[in-house]
């Protein structure tokens, strides 16, 4: 594969670069801080650290969101996370709300994915509640690589104000967080959704971030060609040709609903 992580001065480069980005969007906004929701897992981690560096511990809200599917570790973590940040958090079990869809709409009980995504979306609306009542906005965590695949809840996990770490590849989202401190076994956790049992991005995707960095680097992001991009990186040219279908189909997730042109 090829090396994409950053060097000590481009990791603090970035660092500020993000900070600054934070503190200029809600300012802008003439909001009174953030809310994000805490996973425990490494993206919503970094994206808190970063958060509470730009604007100050008590300008942060944190949101750990519970549902059945979640695991004991990861949520304790999360509150681990807001402690020792020294943020205010709530924890709110969501199943409750995911109970009250599917009562109203029985027929999509089973569905894996939808009740999946429900899940997501549950989230968006209580980090929503939470901004508009404390005149915040609701920082998204999303990074490139799942931005690039669309392996995100469209108006899910999704819906944000902003994406602070959104140009970062996966891998240097560890990267960075290790940078700012975060501790080792949150940096090296293995990435899940956590949106039904034993899920991990890597399974559901088929594809390793380690390989998807670099073919996004390489080809999606960067100018190589798909026969560059195999001898460059010495994978099969269906893992490329999978990895372009991805961001292709999902483009619809990365731009604004579209409607007819206007007639004359
Ligand atoms: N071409 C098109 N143009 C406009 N809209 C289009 C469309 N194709 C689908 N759609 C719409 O999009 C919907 C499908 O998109 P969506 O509802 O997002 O659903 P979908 O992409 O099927 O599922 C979300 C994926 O993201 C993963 N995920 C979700 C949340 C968090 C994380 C994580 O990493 O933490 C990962 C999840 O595991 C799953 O693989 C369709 O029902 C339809 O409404
Ligand atoms: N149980 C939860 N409580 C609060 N927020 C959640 C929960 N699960 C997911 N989220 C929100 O959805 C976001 C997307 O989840 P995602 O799994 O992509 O990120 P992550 O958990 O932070 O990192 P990783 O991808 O490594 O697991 C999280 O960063 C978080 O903001
Ligand atoms: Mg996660």
């Amino acid at each position: 594969m090829i090396d994409l992580r950053f060097s000590e001065a481009e990791l603090e480069r970035r660092r500020e670069h993000i900070t600054d980005f934070i503190r200029d969007r809600v300012n802008a906004a003439g909001a009174d801080g953030a809310v994000l929701g805490l996973s425990g897992g490494i993206d919503s981690t970094l994206t808190a650290h970063l958060s509470v560096e730009a604007l100050g511990a008590e300008n942060v809200h944190g949101l750990v969101l519970p549902a059945h599917v979640s695991s004991e570790g990861n949520m304790s973590d999360a509150e681990r996370v807001a402690q020792d940040l020294e943020i205010t958090y709530d924890v709110i079990e969501i199943e409750p709300i995911v109970d009250s869809l599917l009562s109203a709409y029985p027929e999509a009980e089973g569905d894996r994915e939808a009740v999946g995504n429900a899940r997501a979306r549950a989230r968006a609306v209580l980090n929503y509640l939470v901004a508009n009542h404390e005149n915040r906005l609701v920082l998204g965590t999303g990074n490139r690589s799942e931005a690039a695949v669309g392996y995100f809840t469209k108006y899910g996990d999704g819906a944000v104000d902003c994406h602070p770490i959104g140009n970062l590849y996966k891998g240097q989202v560890r990267q960075l967080a290790r940078h700012v401190g975060v501790p080792e076994e949150l940096a090296a956790k293995t990435a899940t959704a956590e949106l039904w049992a034993d899920q991990t991005d890597e399974k559901e995707m088929g594809v390793s971030y380690e390989t998807l960095d670099a073919i996004l680097a390489t080809h999606v992001d960067g100018p190589l060609s798909v026969a560059a991009t195999c001898r460059l990186l010495d994978v099969e040219a269906e893992a490329v040709e999978k990895v372009r279908r991805m961001y292709e189909r999902s483009e619809h997730k990365r731009t604004a609903p579209p409607a007819p042109e206007p007639l004359d």
